[in-house]
């Protein structure tokens, strides 16, 4: 798999979203669980990164943090220079819907709407005008153009999943966040949208940042990645799934007690 940059690639090290010294705890006392730990990292610009780790690392709870859908409860996070946690409730919703995207495992598609009305429905409701190249461009990479009439009881999970990504790309946001996006696929369909996120970060030089149990799903990223104990303890550059997994193997070892 080639992980060429676009030609248009930002220059390496600009950041579409970083969080700084983030700390996010539930609960209080005895019942404190620490999902996130002292956590610094940024999302670079025009690149795809993956976010593995074992069950309960903090995965989830990370990109929901960056994406501005939970409170941190302490630390800064920034999507480009704006920092979120200044932000009351409106305009961090207006910067949700106007800068980033999201693409869920449940394609949280609306059955009453056809393909492209999905597709457009995020700007309908910001009461922007797509860009029609755009949108055609976009619908012709994720290869929807025959099925856009079609409601999604209509399409098969993965074109659901691709009108989701194409709903997703539609906006041109700063940054897409895909939570498990092949969690509902089978493998030949996860691979066709992983294929298209890949795309879109090289040819159109979207950022995407994923959550994924998947070492082959991670395989398409530039950068892995690792949390344990909600602390980022690994990276891993041009990652296979051979790497990946032999990385994620480390994490299942029982913790070896000195004699
Ligand atoms: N709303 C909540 N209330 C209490 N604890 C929570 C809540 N959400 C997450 N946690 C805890 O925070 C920790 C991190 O959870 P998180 O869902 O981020 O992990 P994850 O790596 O995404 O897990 P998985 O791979 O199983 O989805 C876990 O211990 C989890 O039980």
């Amino acid at each position: 798999m080639s992980h060429t940059a676009p030609a248009s690639a930002p220059p390496r090290g600009e950041l579409a979203a970083r969080v700084e010294r983030v700390t996010k705890s539930y609960g209080s006392g005895d019942a404190e669980v620490r999902a996130l730990d002292d956590v610094t990292v940024g999302i670079p610009k025009g690149r795809f990164t993956a976010i593995m780790g074992p069950s309960g690392s903090g995965k989830s709870t990370l990109m929901h943090c960056m994406a501005g859908l939970d409170a941190v409860t302490s630390g800064e996070v920034f999507i480009g220079d704006i920092e979120l946690t200044r932000l009351d409730d409106k305009r961090l919703t207006r910067l949700r819907r106007d800068r980033v995207g999201f693409i869920f495992q449940a394609f949280n598609l609306v059955p009453t709407l056809s393909a492209l009305e999905n597709i457009t429905l995020p700007l309908d409701i910001a009461g922007r005008k797509a860009d029609q190249a755009w949108l055609d461009t976009v619908i012709d990479t994720v290869g929807l153009r025959p099925r856009l009439k079609h409601r999604p009881s209509e399409l098969s999970g993965g074109q659901q999943q691709r009108v989701a990504c194409a709903r997703a790309l539609a906006s041109r946001p700063e940054i897409i966040f895909a939570d498990e996006p092949t969690g509902n696929l089978d493998s030949r369909s996860g691979a066709e949208v992983l294929a298209f996120l890949r795309s879109s970060v090289r040819e159109m030089g979207q950022t995407i940042v994923m959550v994924t149990h998947d070492p082959a799903a991670a395989a398409y990223s530039d950068e892995v990645l690792f949390l344990q104990d909600g602390r980022i303890v690994d990276t891993m550059a041009d990652p296979t799934a051979e790497k990946v997994l032999e990385r994620m193997k480390g994490f299942d070892l029982p913790k070896v007690v000195a004699p």
